[in-house]
């Protein structure tokens, strides 16, 4: 039952105010029950990318339990100081640390924060210190400040071992401070972004639903802005390489444009980064059409595979989530964590053609009504090179945001995996 102060006690209450020309918004922190737990006030900036400044906390006491949720889980924070503005440690200082010292007085000093160093920080995190913990049956709980790669490497850490019974899927807070934040937009579509902080104190999930993408042997991951290559992870049992990932795995111009737009001098314009970067891919400085990329492609429904009849193509993308930034709506009939996972497909057309077609998943996914998009649920996607592209730039594959490349004869093989590996927090 809850003390007088937390009379008010509407769940996810978000209000906008305004005074003294500044805008304010306040976002309630449900608690374990549904129950509120606290209020945090923020001061938004005009300028919506900008992290807000915390400008009140009031925390409602319950009768019953003093302190927030996680309780018994231990706890983990990662700062993510490379993703999107590279304000993670900033807003973690100035709002969500705070926010954790009032929420759990007496546990916030035992939360364990880490603070990447390389571009590898948190695969190496969830491979060793989480895997091992959440292994022994640790139930742990994961505090994010990243965008969609600093989720999709705790996957993949996370997957790289095989799991003993005891395994705990640990629970993770999606804190989206990177560009496109697609995972944390999908799960929360409010209009108003409450920036993660609703589910600090909640105790509900779900597991989040993941895809695996199997690899031709001589596949590489590109980075380094694809002035180096690695080798992928292997699946135990096959020796394919293989990358885990929860958003999605493009081929053709999306994936283009979010390799070519990776560069530290393109991350400075934000969001902005991948509309530039398809600008110059669809109008090439030649005067030529955009570029039509060839492979089979086929689709999976249960267990049969269906080739599409076409042998080029322009947009070739599975997702998992509906959004890929908050405002582009590439899936609208996929929901919250519902484990589906959709093709969007169209072939070789105009620069004008594609840039509309986008623009029509800009106004909430209307793309989908178009005769020239191919939308459909599928449970998996296989494309073939067979030789038929010669430049390794047309043989890029992403998966969430990472890019490999794979060889003249190479393949991707993408099918949902039904392994629980984390757990999303939610309110
Ligand atoms: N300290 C660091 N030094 C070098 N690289 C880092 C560091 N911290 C994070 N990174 C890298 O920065 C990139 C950030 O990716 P992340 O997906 O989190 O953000 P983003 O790309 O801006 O957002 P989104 O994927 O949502 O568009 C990752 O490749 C990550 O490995």
């Amino acid at each position: 039952m809850a003390e007088p102060q937390t009379l008010d006690n509407n769940v996810n209450r978000r209000e906008e105010s305004q005074s003294d020309d500044k805008n304010y918004l306040t976002v309630t922190l449900p608690g374990p029950g549904g129950s509120s737990a606290a209020d945090a006030i923020l001061e938004l900036y005009e300028d919506v990318t900008k992290h807000p400044r915390l400008a009140k906390i009031t925390k409602h006491l319950t009768s019953d339990t003093k302190e927030a949720a996680p309780g018994i889980r231990e706890t983990h924070v990662i700062l993510s100081v490379g993703s999107g503005h590279q304000k993670a440690a900033v807003f973690y200082d100035e709002c969500v640390g705070p926010l954790l010292a009032a929420l759990y007085a007496n546990d916030y000093q035992k939360f364990h924060v880490h603070t990447t160093t390389s571009a590898t920080s948190v695969l190496e995190l969830a491979n060793g210190t989480l895997f091992t913990k959440a292994n022994a049956g640790t139930a742990l709980r994961i505090i994010v400040l990243s965008g969609d790669g600093g989720i999709i490497d705790l996957v993949n850490g996370l997957s790289s071992h095989a799991t003993s019974a005891s395994y705990i899927a640990p629970q993770v807070v999606l804190i989206p401070l990177g560009t496109a934040n697609a995972l944390y937009h999908s799960i929360n579509p409010a209009e108003q972004n409450t920036w993660g902080l609703a589910a600090l104190a909640s105790s509900q999930s779900s597991p989040l639903p993941i895809f695996t993408a199997s690899f031709s042997p001589g596949a590489r991951l590109l980075v380094d802005e694809a002035r180096s290559e690695e080798e992928l992870a292997t699946d135990p049992s096959s020796g394919r390489p293989i990358l885990h990932g929860a958003v999605v795995c493009s081929w053709g111009m999306h994936a283009s444009l979010v390799a070519d737009s990776d560069t530290a001098e393109y991350r400075k314009f934000g969001v902005e980064r991948f509309k530039m970067a398809a600008k110059e891919a669809l109008y090439p400085a030649d005067g030529s059409a955009p570029h039509a990329y060839k492979a089979k492609v086929s689709v999976l429904k249960g267990d049969e595979w269906t080739s599409l009849k076409e042998e080029e193509h322009m947009y070739v993308l599975a997702t998992m989530v509906s959004n890929l930034e908050q405002p582009f709506c590439i899936s609208p009939h996929s929901r919250p964590l519902d484990g589906t996972m959709h093709l969007v497909h169209f072939g070789p057309t105009s620069g004008d053609e594609a840039m509309r077609l986008m623009g029509l998943a800009y106004q909430g996914g209307k793309h989908i009504d178009d005769p020239a998009i191919r939308y459909e649920a599928i449970d998996g996607l296989r494309i073939k090179f067979q030789g038929k592209e010669e430049q390794g730039q047309w043989r890029r594959i992403c998966v969430d945001g990472k890019i490999v490349r794979v060889e003249t004869d190479g393949w991707v093989e993408l099918r949902k995996d039904a392994r629980r590996v984390l757990d999303v927090v939610t309110v």
